[in-house]
């Protein structure tokens, strides 16, 4: 692994502030990515299945928007909110032009585009970002990147989330290392989590990343689902779901191992810009039934729970994990 990367306290904020080209740039990505992305999200919508007629909107993660509360009674998910492709290598297809779309939305209105990772299957459908057109036309030097949950492990562990990232992801794209925020893998758990905490809590005083009734307002979650229905690090059934006071939480006793891990926070994840989940292939059906049927108490099922209460929720589906819907 070439760079590793530090939770920086504000170093990344300052110059993105800074920056003199920021409107200008950000017109100009504006003006290149939005055809071409939106060329290929068409192409993608050639696929079969449930999917909204018309091009994603996109929301964008401004300050103060709206009421944020964690909220358990949140309705039966709409059929509109799935998008279902022929398989594996149509839905990175479309995955990589909503991206590209929403990074592009951000930038133009608030100079950065903050976007969460999670780890899992999730990184190798995230290839095309790092293919042509995206990789010329994307404004790269305007994300800031965190992660939704981390394992508690050296970040060239073969467990950490971070290393899945880099060799999948940000080793191909030229992110600033200084906009990349890692957890600092030389604290304990529960400190990982503080510390993970306070350096988005800094990024809110900054303007890198906005704030919304208490909780931080990502741009973008890309949200996996385990086969059990869990995503981040929030599992059915577990203490965790509920934690509100919190925006990083610490877990030491995962089912899935490895058992210590960090994770974004319920209400964290439900005061997003937009949250986006990918699921593909046959293990992921039962459960992409459940999430798409009865809604179901909060801590039950925490990806059914894990949408925005005021932004814009889509999943991304291959024909073999919708097939029991
Ligand atoms: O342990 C984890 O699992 C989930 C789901 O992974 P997948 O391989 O079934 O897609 C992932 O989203 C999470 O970030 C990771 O830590």
């Amino acid at each position: 692994m070439a760079t590793m990367h530090a939770c920086l306290r504000g170093a990344a904020a300052t110059s993105f502030l800074s920056s003199p080209c920021l409107s200008s740039n950000s017109n100009l990505a504006a003006r290149l990515g939005a055809t071409s992305h939106q060329k290929v999200l068409r192409q993608g919508l050639g696929a079969t299945g449930f999917r909204s007629s018309a091009l994603v909107r996109t929301v964008v993660a401004k300050a103060g928007t709206g009421k944020v509360e964690m909220a358990g009674n949140l309705g039966k998910l709409k059929r509109e909110e799935l998008q279902v492709y022929e398989d594996g290598e149509s839905l990175s297809v479309s995955l990589a032009a909503h991206v590209a779309d929403v990074a592009t939305a951000a930038i133009e209105a608030r100079g950065a585009f903050t976007v969460v990772l999670s780890g899992g299957s999730l990184i190798k459908m995230l290839g095309k970002v790092c293919e042509s057109p995206y990789l010329e036309s994307v404004d790269w030097a305007k994300w800031h990147v965190f992660w939704a949950d981390e394992r508690v492990v050296k970040k060239d562990h073969p467990d950490s989330n971070y290393k899945l990232a880099w060799d999948g992801f940000l080793s191909k794209v030229p992110i600033p290392s200084g906009q990349v925020y890692a957890i600092n893998d030389s604290l304990s758990t529960e400190a990982a989590a503080e510390d993970y905490e306070m350096c988005i809590r800094q990024l809110t005083k900054t303007g890198v990343v906005a704030i919304a009734d208490g909780y931080p307002r990502l741009d973008l979650l890309l949200l996996g689902m385990g086969p059990d229905g869990h995503c981040c690090s929030l599992f059915p059934h577990h203490p965790l779901v509920q934690v509100k006071d919190r925006w990083i939480a610490p877990i030491t006793d995962s089912p899935k191992p490895p058992p210590e891990r960090i994770t974004f926070t319920m209400p964290v994840v439900q005061a997003a810009a937009n949250v986006t989940f990918v699921a593909n292939g046959e293990g992921k059906a039962e459960m992409l039934a459940k999430v798409f049927g009865e809604e179901l108490p909060l801590g039950e099922l925490p990806s059914q729970s894990a949408r925005p209460l005021n932004g814009k929720l889509i999943w991304f589906a291959d024909k073999a994990a919708a097939s029991k819907l």
